[in-house]
C-alpha cells in the first residue's frame, strides 16, 4: 500500500516537472532573464496573479493576457534584444520629453515603455477610449485587457460592419483624433485599422498602441497626423465615406 502511494506521488512529481519545464521552455524562448525577474517581482507584489498566452506578437513587442487581482490584464513586453529600435528613433529622439536619455538601447526601450503609459493616461484623461493604463516597469507595460474571458476584442481590420455602423465608428474615431489633438496635445502617429479595437458590445472604437504617439511640439507632429488621417480615410472608403484628407486634417485641428 505505502509502496503504491510512493510510486503515485513520484509520478505526479514527474508530471508536474514536465509541465513546468514545458512552461519554462515557452517562457525561455519569449522572456529573457531580466524580463522574467520583473514578472516574478510583479507577481510577488500581487499585480499579476497568473500569466496567460500571447494576444499579439510582433518584432518589437509581444502582448500577453494575464489575470490581475481584480480584473483581466494585458501585459505588453518590449523586446530588448532583437527589437528594431531604429524605427523608434524617428519618434523619440526629436521628442523634447526624451532628449536627455542616454543613447543606449535599453534606456531607449525603457523610455519608450514609460512614454506609452504616459500617452495612454493623457488619451484617457482627454476622453479617448483606450485600455486603462496601470503601470510601466522597465520594458513592461501593464494595462487593462480589452476583451472578455481571455478573448481580445477584434481589430477594426477584422470586424465586419454595415455601412451605417462603419459611419458611426468613423465619426467616433475622428472625434477621438480631435480630442487627442486639442485636449491631450497628442498625435497617435500610427493610427490605422490595425491599432483600433472594436468593442463588440456597443461597436465603439478603442485606440491602442500609443508608444510612438508624439506631442505637438514634435517637429513632424502634423505630418504624422496627416498620415493618420489618410490611413483612416483609406480604410473607411470601402464603406462609401468620401471625406477629403485636407478637410478632415483641418477639422481635427480647428474646432
Ligand atoms: N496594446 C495592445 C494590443 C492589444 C490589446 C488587446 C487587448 N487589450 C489590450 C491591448 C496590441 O495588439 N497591439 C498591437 C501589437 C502589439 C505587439 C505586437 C503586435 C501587435
Amino acid at each position: 500500500e505505502k509502496k503504491i502511494r510512493r510510486i503515485d506521488s513520484a509520478k505526479d512529481k514527474s508530471r508536474a516537472r514536465e509541465k513546468d519545464s514545458e512552461r519554462l521552455k515557452v517562457e525561455e524562448n519569449v522572456f529573457d532573464v531580466p524580463t522574467l525577474k520583473i514578472l516574478y517581482t510583479l507577481s510577488n507584489k500581487g499585480v499579476i496573479k497568473a500569466m496567460g498566452g500571447a494576444i499579439s506578437t510582433g518584432k518589437e513587442a509581444n502582448v500577453f493576457y494575464a489575470e490581475g487581482p481584480d480584473k483581466e490584464l494585458a501585459i505588453k513586453i518590449y523586446r530588448i534584444a532583437s527589437s528594431t529600435f531604429k524605427a523608434m528613433d524617428a519618434y523619440i529622439m526629436k521628442d523634447p520629453r526624451f532628449t536627455n536619455i542616454r543613447n543606449n538601447k535599453r534606456d531607449i526601450i525603457f523610455a519608450w515603455t514609460r512614454k506609452e503609459l504616459q500617452n495612454l493616461k493623457r488619451a484617457k484623461n482627454a476622453g479617448v477610449r483606450v485600455p486603462e493604463p496601470i503601470l510601466a516597469e522597465k520594458n513592461i507595460l501593464i494595462m487593462e485587457f480589452m476583451g472578455e474571458k481571455e478573448v481580445s476584442y477584434p481589430l477594426l481590420k477584422n470586424t465586419h460592419l454595415e455601412n451605417e455602423e462603419a459611419k458611426s465608428i468613423f465619426d467616433t474615431i475622428v472625434e477621438y483624433m480631435r480630442l487627442l489633438y486639442k485636449k491631450a496635445n497628442l498625435v497617435h502617429a500610427d493610427l490605422s485599422e490595425y491599432n483600433i479595437l472594436i468593442d463588440p458590445n456597443n461597436l465603439t472604437p478603442i485606440f491602442i498602441d500609443m508608444g510612438q504617439s508624439v506631442t505637438l511640439e514634435h517637429p513632424n507632429a502634423r505630418e504624422f497626423l496627416y498620415r493618420d488621417v489618410q490611413n483612416i480615410l483609406r480604410f473607411f472608403s470601402r464603406y462609401g465615406i468620401k471625406d477629403k484628407p485636407e478637410e478632415l486634417f483641418k477639422k481635427i485641428q480647428v474646432e
